[in-house]
């Protein structure tokens, strides 16, 4: 369907009944033409505008973008708890509009923390409840609920009432509860927010298995870059509602890799030893000024770092091949290389590249001839 859908409360009313409609082929989750306006007139707020992207199944997607970017409204359409103007959304090939409660019922969600699970209750309770709603009687998921507890390190609490835990428990347990049916697609909304680093790690660890093991579809969005990066496979990077990256985590970064190396020279008659003279002064005549110079014109290097008989410099070269020719180069001006290593950009300065800083003037994918990112509907300006 292409027009507003019915409003769907939440994913909870859904049974466990299950459409047979659907195929292996179909990916996991399949968003089309995703648009919301909240407001109109001069208020109107584009939040989704035209989203569209297939999700293969036992995968980690990430859905990273600065404030106000969109994420939230996006999950919310996703799941029927805010109403899209337009655009697909099938689940398992399942349209979540025409058919939400077959749809619904291979879905979880963890959304704002804790605070969908019910305090009062004991962790077990809450499993069963969670389980039970989404139409499965509590011995037919006690090995699942078992195997969840163990895998959060919450066995012990099983039995303690979710009030008396500690922040990073209560939030394990609302992953717990969005995963306490057997569902295929989980939804989860900065799942590691506030965590100490051990309940980090548990739910990081518990992600990845679920996906790995169970093949399990995930989508989380997360302001850490390093969960994302360590966790995801791919990631969908909005700015202003519109997907402006999409791509695999790795290429992502493989993409926006500049070839930039650390390298660290010495005198060659210095490193030779035996016999050799080194050259007489300080640090800085490690490199002579012609051989600065010439790093500086034809490598574009901008500071270099001196230390003992040491001097070390960053160079991005742009293209791999020209690494041997500045190999040539520094053996050529009497350099003996001591250490190269590579400086590769990590997943939050391709965010900030692409958002542009601070996301506050974003620089779309597709204005950059250089960095041809694979987002979906790709012809968006
Ligand atoms: N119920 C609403 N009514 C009016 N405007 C809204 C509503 N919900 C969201 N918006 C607006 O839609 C835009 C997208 O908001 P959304 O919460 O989806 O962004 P986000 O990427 O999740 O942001 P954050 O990282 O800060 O949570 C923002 O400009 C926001 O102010």
């Amino acid at each position: 369907m292409t027009t507003a859908p019915e409003r769907v409360s939440d994913d909870r009313e859904g049974g466990a009944e299950r459409d047979d409609a659907s195929t292996d082929a179909d990916p996991a989750l399949s968003v089309r033409g995703l648009s919301k306006t909240f407001g109109g007139g001069d208020e109107a707020v584009r939040a989704v505008d035209g989203v569209s992207l297939d999700v293969e199944p036992g995968t980690v997607v990430g859905v990273l973008g600065p404030n106000g970017a969109g994420k939230t409204t996006l999950i919310k359409s996703i799941l029927g708890l805010v109403v899209a103007d337009e655009g697909d959304v099938r689940v398992a090939g399942v349209d979540v509009y025409d058919d939400p409660r077959p749809a619904y019922a291979r879905v979880g969600a963890m959304l704002e923390g804790a605070r969908n699970v019910y305090w009062r209750l004991t962790v077990r309770e809450n499993l069963e409840y969670f389980a039970a709603i989404g139409g499965e009687s509590p011995p037919a998921v006690r090995d699942r609920h078992d195997a969840l507890l163990e895998q959060l390190s919450l066995t012990e609490k099983a039995d303690t009432p979710v009030n008396d835990l500690s922040r990073g428990q209560k939030q394990k347990v609302s992953l717990a509860c969005a995963l306490a049916r057997d569902v295929e697609v989980a939804f989860l909304d900065e799942p590691t927010l506030g965590l100490d680093v051990e309940s980090s790690v548990d739910l990081r660890r518990e992600i990845r298995r679920l996906a790995d093991q169970e093949d399990m579809t995930i989508v989380l969005s997360s302001h850490d870059m390093d969960v994302v990066q360590e966790v995801c496979d791919r990631v969908v990077i909005m700015n202003e509602g519109e997907v402006i990256a999409d791509d695999a985590v790795a290429d992502l970064i493989e993409l926006f890799r500049t070839f930039a190396y650390r390298v660290v020279v010495g005198r060659a008659e210095v490193a030779a030893g035996a016999g050799a003279t080194p050259r007489e002064g300080t640090v800085a005549e490690v490199l002579d000024d012609d051989t600065r110079e010439r790093l500086r014109e034809t490598y574009g290097v901008e500071t270099f770092e001196s230390r003992g008989d040491r001097t070390a410099f960053e160079v991005s070269l742009g293209d791999p091949e020209r690494f041997y020719d500045l190999m040539d180069a520094l053996r050529a001006a009497g350099l003996t290389v001591h250490a190269v290593e590579s400086v590769d950009p990590d997943l939050e300065e391709v965010f900030l590249e692409l958002t542009g800083g601070d996301g506050s003037s974003p620089t779309s994918a597709a204005d950059r001839p250089d960095r041809a990112v694979s987002a979906e509907g790709g012809d968006r300006p």
